[in-house]
């Protein structure tokens, strides 16, 4: 089982990369007892200014087949943390591997948005990209220490 975040983005050093590596960290820390591996990233670059859809077929490259996609959308689905550590933890226990989409400045082409298993939204405001990538790796860590039973999170 793979976990990838697929981003449109290179993130350079800063408050976010120091946030998101420190999540990721620790996601890896706590997972390994759970059958959850490593998230890794996998960013893409449109240097040609293409847009969406210029950005689909780069970020497709990093969707193994078979893989659980999730977008990450503002027009997603509300989920709690510990709904979304279920939705983890099922496809875990498939084997299946997890894809998590984040779009650039335009967003999600809709080709790929239909093709989703799941959309998330993290509420109805537009967050910049490298925000939602914080809370994204932060939701990832928190749903860990949930199916772990760790006290981070609580009620
Ligand atoms: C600056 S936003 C782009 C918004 C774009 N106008 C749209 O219609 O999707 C960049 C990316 O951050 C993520 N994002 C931003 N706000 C979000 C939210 N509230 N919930 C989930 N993802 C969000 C999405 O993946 C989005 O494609």
């Amino acid at each position: 089982m793979r976990m990838v975040i697929a981003a449109v983005g290179r993130l350079r050093n800063g408050p976010e990369a120091a946030l998101i590596a420190d999540y990721l960290d620790r996601h890896a820390k706590a997972g390994r007892a759970l059958g959850l591996p490593p998230v890794t990233l996998a960013e893409v670059e449109d240097k040609r200014g293409g847009g969406m859809e210029a950005e689909a077929p780069l970020l497709e490259r990093a969707i193994p087949a078979g893989a659980a996609l999730v977008v990450l959308d503002e027009r997603g689905k509300l989920l709690s943390s510990p709904e979304f550590a279920e939705v983890i933890a099922g496809w875990r226990d498939q084997a299946r591997d997890i894809v998590f989409v984040i779009g650039g400045a335009d967003g999600i082409s809709p080709q790929l948005r239909d093709r989703a298993d799941l959309a998330i939204s993290f509420g109805r405001m537009v967050w910049p990209h490298m925000l939602a990538r914080v809370m994204l790796a932060e939701q990832i860590y928190r749903a860990t220490t949930i199916l772990s039973g760790s006290p981070y999170h609580r009620v």
